[in-house]
């Protein structure tokens, strides 16, 4: 077996200091964490013993005080375990054992069910594995799998984890509930996943069964976000289900009824906002995930101004994108300037708007673009055809931004017969984003067009799970010959062309929310806006290595998410001060000083995988 590999030998472009914990500024620099706007007393209940659970380096730190220090909100752990660090040879060699017992496994869902059994029985094992093994253990606890988990939930044999609200018993009392709930488990929490399970990942309305995905998500705030597991709750808001074969499951945990009317729905996902702002302040970070589009872009404009909530398929899927995209421009072949680019999506749901809106921010921002120019750039593809000006089916507002004046030779067509292949052929898009979940729209013919009008197009492929991806890698390689940049949502192996392996890049929202929530956190920001988001995004594309790029891939290892979600955190905070949305500012710390603050009850690094 190797031996673990050193803290910070992760080969990211980006400088990394070496300025250590106790040499550093903000070790110095004592500062009073902002008080929450509203807490309950449990909420400034808990000591901070963040300082004596860090490594051997840092357990030599001369500073004694016991004064706060910005990284107070994290690690308040009690488990011994996280204490021993680096990991005993005795204790790597039971890490090693345990994850190849659960690889054996000869499904999915059992390994699955093996690492949440783990997970309720020995936390930080189940966290040092999934700390060194982050390219193994990530598609199991999360997409891909974790689809498969919420499919499968009413028979899964795995220890409760989660809240579930329901309208029907909790209307009304929800604050009342969580508090019976949870305060004695969780008495303070920075970061709430919660979602209404409309639409889970690319496989629809789940209802109850959506859990999997909070779980999930919140696994890797703490694996690769280094967010304390204990400060973290997942939520499910079971405001019913539209499908019949899920609620007429016999084994089906949730409530039997409909989905709840608009006004219920709306004053139950008030009523929960302002609880759990109540119950852990107002700095609780709330990321909402698979809602259904409508909801997620109304309840994402209604709430981002007033909490601190973040909509991770529109803002974290829009980061991704968007970052994927300005690596691209590095890799040779590829035209440099992002002004020059115009993208076709195909799907007009929530997530590619998002890419969209944040791609036109970069090109108002950095290029001094007019707003209305720069969405020009961006085409849409619903389920009825073209999106463009004066088209006959009504538009949403969102869809209504990027509803262009067709080009003069299109004015005479027919528009609505055009297929993908003729709608490529006619704007010639050099950039191809799929977002739709529609399995083999990216057929030879769209690649052929593609190649046809561009060097090397970007296509990413960014539906999930794997099974609605748009194309897999070895069909975006082979039926383009390997001149493209690809990306998707899942993860895809390499592929060998002749004598060149192409590493397909997963574009995945793991490669942001959890350091934009670190960072937002740390900053004890109050809101997350539009620059912080782009901040992510600019700091997530300049970590990709020039040898990734080489290889065709728009996205840094998986195994260095620890490290990513570090500097991702710095950049988030930054802009959040230049932004004035801080709460904590001022303040000099180096992304090693992030680093070594995060939850990390030891590492192992398994070989062989
Ligand atoms: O979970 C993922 O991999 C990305 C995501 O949020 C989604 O597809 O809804
Ligand atoms: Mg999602």
């Amino acid at each position: 077996m190797n031996h673990p590999a050193p803290r910070h030998a992760f080969c990211l472009p980006a400088p990394v200091s070496t300025t250590s914990c106790s040499q550093s500024a903000f070790v110095k620099t004592l500062l009073t964490p902002p008080s929450p706007l509203t807490s309950t007393d449990l909420t400034t209940s808990v000591p901070s013993t963040r300082r004596c659970k860090l490594t051997a380096k840092q357990a030599t730190n001369t500073d004694t005080s016991n004064k706060p220090s910005p990284f107070d909100n994290l690690n308040t752990d009690t488990d011994a375990d996280i204490m021993l660090s680096p990991s005993s040879p005795q204790q790597k060699e039971a890490d090693d054992l345990v994850l190849r017992e659960v690889l054996a496994l000869e499904t999915n869902l059992a390994r699955y069910t093996a690492l949440m059994q783990l997970l309720s029985t020995d936390r930080s094992r189940f966290f040092r594995i999934a700390q060194s093994n982050l390219s193994v253990v990530l598609p199991i606890i999360y997409t891909p799998v974790v689809g498969e988990a919420c499919q499968n939930f009413a028979q899964l044999d795995i220890p409760k984890r989660g809240t579930w609200l329901n309208p029907w018993e909790h209307q009304g009392k929800i604050l009342s509930t969580l508090k019976a709930q949870l305060s004695a488990n969780t008495p303070n929490v920075d970061v709430v996943v919660v979602s209404d399970c409309q639409r889970i990942l690319g496989l629809g309305d789940l209802g109850a069964n959506g859990m999997p995905i909070p779980v999930g998500k919140l696994l890797l705030y703490s694996a690769a976000g280094g967010i304390d597991p204990a400060r973290t709750l997942p939520v499910v808001l079971d405001v019913g289900c539209d499908v019949d074969s899920v609620r007429d499951d016999p084994d089906y945990k949730g409530v039997r009824k409909p989905r709840v009317d608009p006004d219920t729905y709306d004053a139950f996902v008030d009523e929960f906002m302002r609880a759990i702002a109540e119950m852990y302040g107002k700095q609780c970070f709330v990321q909402f995930e698979d809602f259904g589009n409508a909801n997620a872009a109304r309840l994402l404009t209604k709430y981002r101004e007033n909490f601190l909530s973040f909509n991770d398929d529109i803002q974290g899927t829009a980061a991704v994108g968007l970052a994927g995209i300005l690596a691209a421009l590095n890799i040779p072949d590829v035209e440099g300037d992002l002004s020059k680019h115009s993208f076709l999506f195909l799907g007009a749901g929530s997530a590619g708007i998002g890419i969209a809106d944040l791609i036109a921010q970069m090109l108002v921002s950095q290029y001094g673009m007019q707003l209305e120019e720069a969405r020009r750039k961006c085409w849409f593809i619903d389920s009825k055809g073209l999106v463009y000006r004066g088209r006959n089916a009504r538009l949403t507002k969102e869809k209504e931004a990027y509803a262009h004046e067709l080009p003069a030779e299109l004015q005479n067509s027919n528009v609505s017969d055009m297929d993908l292949t003729a709608t490529i052929n006619a704007l010639k898009p050099s950039g191809l984003i799929g977002v739709s979940t529609q399995k083999g729209s990216f057929n030879e013919q769209v690649f052929a067009a593609m190649t046809k009008h561009n060097a090397k197009p970007i296509v990413f492929a960014l539906s999930n799970p794997t099974s609605k991806a748009e194309c897999t890698a070895e069909q975006a390689y082979n039926y383009s010959n390997g001149n493209i940049v690809f990306a998707s949502g899942s993860p895809f192996d390499p592929v060998t062309l002749g004598d060149k392996t192409f590493i397909p890049g997963q574009g995945n929202n793991c490669y942001i929310f959890p350091g934009l929530g670190l960072g937002v956190s740390l900053a004890a920001a109050t809101v997350v806006d539009d620059a912080m988001v782009l901040a992510a995004a600019r700091k997530l594309a300049s970590l990709v290595a020039r040898d990734r790029l080489n290889s065709g891939c728009v996205y840094p290892k998986i195994d260095d998410l620890l490290s990513i979600s570090a500097h991702v955190a710095k950049a988030v905070w930054e802009e959040a001060e230049r932004s004035g949305v801080a709460g904590k500012s001022g303040i000099d710390v180096t992304v090693d000083d992030i680093r070594d603050a995060m939850y990390e009850p030891g590492r192992v690094r398994l070989s062989g995988y």
